[in-house]
């Protein structure tokens, strides 16, 4: 079973956009703690299996976050299954899943999964708008989403998702303070290293996405930002 309990920073890499090697090697020997691979649009078998192979050449765990059934490779070292605790089309919650189980059912390794409570902040993100996410109105809402996760669902992890944007440090401190053993991810719009030290005071892991491919010098700094001080 994979320990992400000690991860503070991640890297998340999409499938759907370039990366050459000389960058892949710089993310993957970086100092992060974990490559996870995933997306919301333009993710296939194909582009993932590639992708996997490719940071497969380094000793850094690679985990695949689902985001479609036709795009589960095997080989990583973890799948983490988003369900969205704000979708407003109830078919991303658990339809997809059930599928998942049909289909793979009887090749699970139930070790290697980690479930992940979503909750989508930023209503302009590609997963907003595929699961028709519903606002979330307040840092109040924000941390009772967080307790139906913990609490009351008892997954083992959320990622707060605020995909393209930087959110706000203090609704991540919110759902923190309700977490409660439940392992918090942040994500979204960290591109420089004070950002990235503040979410990560307030996560226990922080995911840096889109900065990878503008501006690779920016994404290298948020590591040592966050594992060094
Ligand atoms: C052979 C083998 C290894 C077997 C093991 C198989 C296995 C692990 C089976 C699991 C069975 C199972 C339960 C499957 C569920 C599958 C599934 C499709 C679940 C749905 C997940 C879900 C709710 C997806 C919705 C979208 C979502 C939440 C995606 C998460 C990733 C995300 C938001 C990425 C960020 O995207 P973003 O950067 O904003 O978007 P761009 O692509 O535009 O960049
Ligand atoms: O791409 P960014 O905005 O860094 O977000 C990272 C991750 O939360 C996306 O799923
Ligand atoms: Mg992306």
């Amino acid at each position: 079973m994979i320990d992400y309990s000690s991860w503070r920073h991640v890297f998340k890499l999409d499938p759907d956009k370039e990366l050459d090697d000389a960058a892949l090697e710089a993310v993957c020997e970086s100092g992060t703690d974990a490559i996870m691979i995933g997306g919301t649009q333009g993710i296939t078998y194909d582009n993932t299996l590639e992708l996997m192979s490719r940071v497969r050449r380094h000793a850094v765990p690679a985990v695949l976050e689902i985001s479609s059934l036709q795009a589960i490779v095997p080989g990583f070292d973890a799948y983490f299954i988003p369900l969205v605790l704000n979708a407003g089309d109830p078919d991303w919650i658990f339809a997809p899943h059930v599928k998942g189980l049909q289909a793979f059912g009887s090749y699970l390794h139930w070790e290697d999964i980690v479930s992940e409570g979503y909750l989508v902040v930023n209503p302009d993100a590609a997963v907003a708008k595929l699961t028709q996410a519903k606002p979330v109105a307040d840092r109040d809402e924000a941390k009772a989403y967080m307790r139906v996760a913990a609490k009351i669902c008892r997954l083992p992890t959320v990622y707060i998702e605020y995909s393209g944007v930087y959110g706000d440090p203090e609704l991540v401190k919110a759902c923190k303070s309700a977490a409660e053993g439940c392992h918090l991810f942040y994500g979204g719009g960290i591109r420089t290293p004070e950002q990235a030290r503040n979410m990560a005071a307030v996560a226990d892991t922080i995911v840096v996405g889109n900065i990878i491919y503008e501006d690779l010098q920016a994404a290298l700094k948020t590591v040592d930002a966050v594992k060094r001080g």
